[in-house]
C-alpha cells in the first residue's frame, strides 16, 4: 500500500494545568485523500492542524511525513510542503500588492518570499488571467488592484490560489469560506473541490457546514474531545446523512 503522505502516531498535546486538548490521536492521510473534518468547538480540529503544520509542538507521539519524522521540524521548513489557508480573508495575501504580485510572491514555496529578480512578463499575466477565471468569481479582471481592496470572496479566492500556486503535499483548509455569506461561500466550495480534484491534492478541511462535509471529499472524519471518533471514506462516507453525524456531536 502507498504510504501516507502525513501519519500522526499518538498524537498528544497537553496544556497548562495537564489538560490533554489532543489525545493519543492516529491519523493516516493518504496521497490524493480530501478529507473533511467536523466536530463540536473546542473538539480539538485546529489543534490538530497547527501539529500538523509544526505550529504547535507535541507533548507526546510523532508526525510522519512521508516516512519520516518530522516530529522536531519547526513550522517554517514544513512550508515547503504544507500550504494552510484560514478562516479571515485578510491572513495570507499582501494587502498593497495586487493579485498579480501575490500570485508571483506564491511562486516560490517554502523559500524566502521576495519580489527581487521576478518580473510581471505578459506571459505570466496570461497564466494568472487563466487560473484567477477558474475561480468564477471576476478575480481575473482584478489582476492589477491590490488585495486589500478585493471583496472578502475574491480575497479568500487569491489566498485558496496562493496555497495551491506551488502544488503542495498537503493543503489544510481551516474553515476557509467560514467568514463569507451564503452564496459566495459556496461559490468558492465549488471552486475548492475542482481545483482539489483536478490537480489530485491531498487536503484536509475543516467545516461546521455538514452538507459541505458529506458532499465533498472521499474521506471525512469528526473529532470529539481530542480524538478521532469517526473516520469513513468512499461508499461509507456516501451513505451517511447529517442525522448520522448529529450522533457525534457530543460535548
Ligand atoms: N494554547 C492553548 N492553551 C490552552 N488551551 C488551548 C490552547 N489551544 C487550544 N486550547 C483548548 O483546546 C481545545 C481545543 O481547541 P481547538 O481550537 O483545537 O478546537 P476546535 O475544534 O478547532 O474548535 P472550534 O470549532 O471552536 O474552532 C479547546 O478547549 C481550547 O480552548
Amino acid at each position: 500500500m502507498t504510504d501516507p503522505v502525513i501519519s500522526l502516531k499518538n498524537a498528544t498535546v497537553t496544556v497548562g494545568n495537564q489538560t490533554e486538548i489532543l489525545k493519543g490521536l492516529n491519523l493516516d492521510i493518504y496521497p490524493g485523500d480530501f478529507i473533511t473534518v467536523l466536530g463540536t468547538n473546542g473538539a480539538g480540529k485546529s489543534t490538530l492542524f497547527n501539529t500538523i503544520s509544526g505550529d504547535l509542538e507535541l507533548s507526546a507521539g510523532s508526525v510522519f511525513h512521508q516516512g519520516k519524522d518530522i516530529t522536531k521540524v519547526p513550522a517554517v521548513k514544513r512550508t515547503s510542503f504544507i500550504a494552510r489557508v484560514f478562516q479571515d480573508p485578510k491572513v495570507g495575501t499582501a494587502p498593497r500588492m495586487t493579485v498579480a504580485e501575490n500570485l508571483l510572491l506564491a511562486e516560490k514555496r517554502g523559500s524566502k518570499r521576495t519580489l527581487r529578480n521576478r518580473r510581471l512578463t505578459a506571459e505570466k499575466l496570461d497564466h494568472y488571467r487563466e487560473l484567477t477565471a477558474k475561480m468564477g468569481n471576476n478575480l481575473e479582471d482584478r489582476l492589477q488592484t491590490a488585495a486589500g481592496s478585493l471583496s472578502g470572496g475574491q480575497r479568500q479566492a487569491l489566498s485558496f490560489l496562493m496555497a495551491i500556486q506551488v502544488k503542495p503535499g498537503l493543503l489544510l483548509l481551516d474553515e476557509h469560506t467560514a467568514a463569507l455569506d451564503p452564496k459566495t461561500s459556496a461559490q468558492l466550495m465549488d471552486a475548492t473541490n475542482h481545483q482539489v480534484v483536478d490537480n489530485h491534492l491531498t487536503a484536509l478541511m475543516i467545516t461546521h457546514n455538514l452538507a459541505d462535509a458529506l458532499t465533498y471529499g472521499n474521506r471525512l472524519i469528526v473529532l470529539n474531545a481530542g480524538n478521532v471518533v469517526l473516520d469513513v471514506a468512499g461508499a461509507d462516507k456516501d451513505a451517511l446523512t447529517e442525522e448520522n453525524l448529529l450522533e457525534y456531536f457530543v460535548h
